[in-house]
């Protein structure tokens, strides 16, 4: 199979993956008017308010992701809800491309990220993706029925309406 598209791994930062979504784990704003608290014994602030799409239920799943493969085969992508991934343990490439016209991924946008433990992406809905880690532990913000039916489909129980998956050939990871 020949490579079309060698993905090489950039670091995440907020202006990078500004056309997939938001990067999590900016500094601590000082903008007036952030909607944030610090004191001697805390600092919290707002990264992004999560869209779970209409009547979305949020929901917080614990994954673990071990396919390392540096050839990327299938992209997903969720119809109605963002979708945030924040590794607790272990680092994880993301894979993202936007979405064509049709809906398709435009394979042109593809880019892959290098996600370390402490930061985190959220992406749009409909923004193709694809995880790749050696070993990882992370938090995701999706929505619950999004889950359930995505559970199904990949359990072959019935056909996927909340995500989509679609195969690419010739994407590879390198670096
Ligand atoms: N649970 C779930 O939605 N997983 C996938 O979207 C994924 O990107 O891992």
């Amino acid at each position: 199979m020949s490579t079309d598209r060698l993905l090489k791994l950039e670091p995440l930062s907020q202006t990078a993956f500004a056309p997939y979504g938001w990067f999590l784990g900016k500094p601590y704003p000082t903008a007036a008017g952030a909607v944030a608290f610090s004191d001697v014994a805390t600092d919290f602030w707002q990264e992004h308010i999560f869209d779970p799409g209409s009547a979305g239920e949020v929901e917080v799943l614990w994954v673990n992701y071990r396919n390392n493969d540096k050839t990327i085969g299938t992209l997903e992508r969720h119809l109605l809800t963002d979708q945030a991934v924040v590794p607790l343990v272990g680092a994880i490439t993301q894979i993202v491309a936007r979405p064509a016209a049709d809906g398709s991924p435009d394979l042109d946008s593809l880019r892959a990220f290098r996600v370390e433990p402490g930061s985190g992406v959220c992406m749009r809905a409909n923004v193709w993706h694809a995880t790749r880690s050696e070993a990882s532990t992370c938090l995701m913000l999706t929505r619950h029925s999004t889950t359930v039916d995505l559970i199904a489909g990949l359990n072959g129980t019935h056909a996927l309406m909340e995500s989509a998956l679609h195969s690419v050939t010739g994407v590879e990871l390198f670096g």
